[in-house]
């Protein structure tokens, strides 16, 4: 159900959703996922599902756990990671584990991001070639969004986010390190998040709709590096947002 008119203005550019509450969006999304992971599963025999970190999207993590899916047949990977170890509670790969690959999706295959190595630059040519071999295109893209306007690890003011953009060199992931932000990252490039049959962007409360908002104005991708999903033609993207 729309809140008000914001995500309905624009429609024929852009699939948007908004729900009267989390629950509600949570709920319409999960059983979304999971018809089209069921579908991959069906035509292809396995499905590549790609989530973001964050806080945001633990509910969903959770209501996607108990759903009945051939979790078996299921990878899971990340947009992005806060360089540090599993057991780090800022890690977003923690947050997976405990939040979607419990019940029947722990049978689900993760692929991490986080390889161990020192920094992000000296794990990237593992990480790249991780990411790699998992089949493509992706069947979901989960993106989340920051308040700075932030997607992935696509910061603003990053030294290396060109390279995140536009990988001269085809590399799929990228170590990011950012003014700000407490960890480096690693994050897939934009390529690579772009490769993939739906790209969905979870956005929740009215900080963030004005954020989206702003990133929908004229300015620059490097300012609210979101903006590299928005303006993209590669793939739809379906905008979900609850207050
Ligand atoms: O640092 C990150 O931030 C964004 C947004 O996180 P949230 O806590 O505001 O939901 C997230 O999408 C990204 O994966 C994560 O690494």
């Amino acid at each position: 159900m729309s809140v008000d008119g914001f995500f309905d203005s624009d429609a024929p550019r852009d699939g948007r959703r908004s729900f009267a509450s989390t629950e509600a969006l949570v709920e319409a999304l999960a059983g979304s996922l999971a018809a089209r992971l069921r579908g991959a599963i069906a035509a292809r025999g396995s499905a590549t599902l790609v989530v973001s970190g964050g806080r945001t999207p633990e509910a969903l993590f959770r209501q996607m756990a108990d759903l009945p899916l051939d979790w078996a047949a299921v990878t899971v990977t990340l947009a992005d990671e806060r360089w540090v170890p599993p057991d780090d509670p800022d890690s977003n790969e923690a947050l997976v584990r405990r939040s979607l690959l419990a019940g029947p999706a722990a049978a689900a295959r993760f692929v991490g991001l986080y390889t161990g190595a020192d920094t992000p630059e000296a794990g990237q040519d593992a990480c790249d070639a991780r990411i790699r071999a998992l089949p493509r295109p992706f069947d979901v893209v989960l993106l989340g969004m920051g308040e700075d306007g932030h997607t992935a690890s696509f910061f603003p003011g990053a030294a290396n986010l060109a390279a995140a953009l536009s990988p001269a060199d085809g590399r799929t992931v990228q170590a990011i390190r950012a003014p700000g932000i407490r960890q480096p990252r690693m994050t897939l490039t934009l390529p690579t998040l772009l490769d993939t049959q739906r790209l969905l962007l979870l956005i929740t409360g009215d900080a963030k709709r004005r954020t989206l908002e702003q990133a929908e104005a004229d300015g620059p991708v490097e300012a609210m590096p979101v903006r590299s999903v928005l303006r993209q033609d590669r793939v739809p993207l379906e905008i979900f947002w609850a207050p």
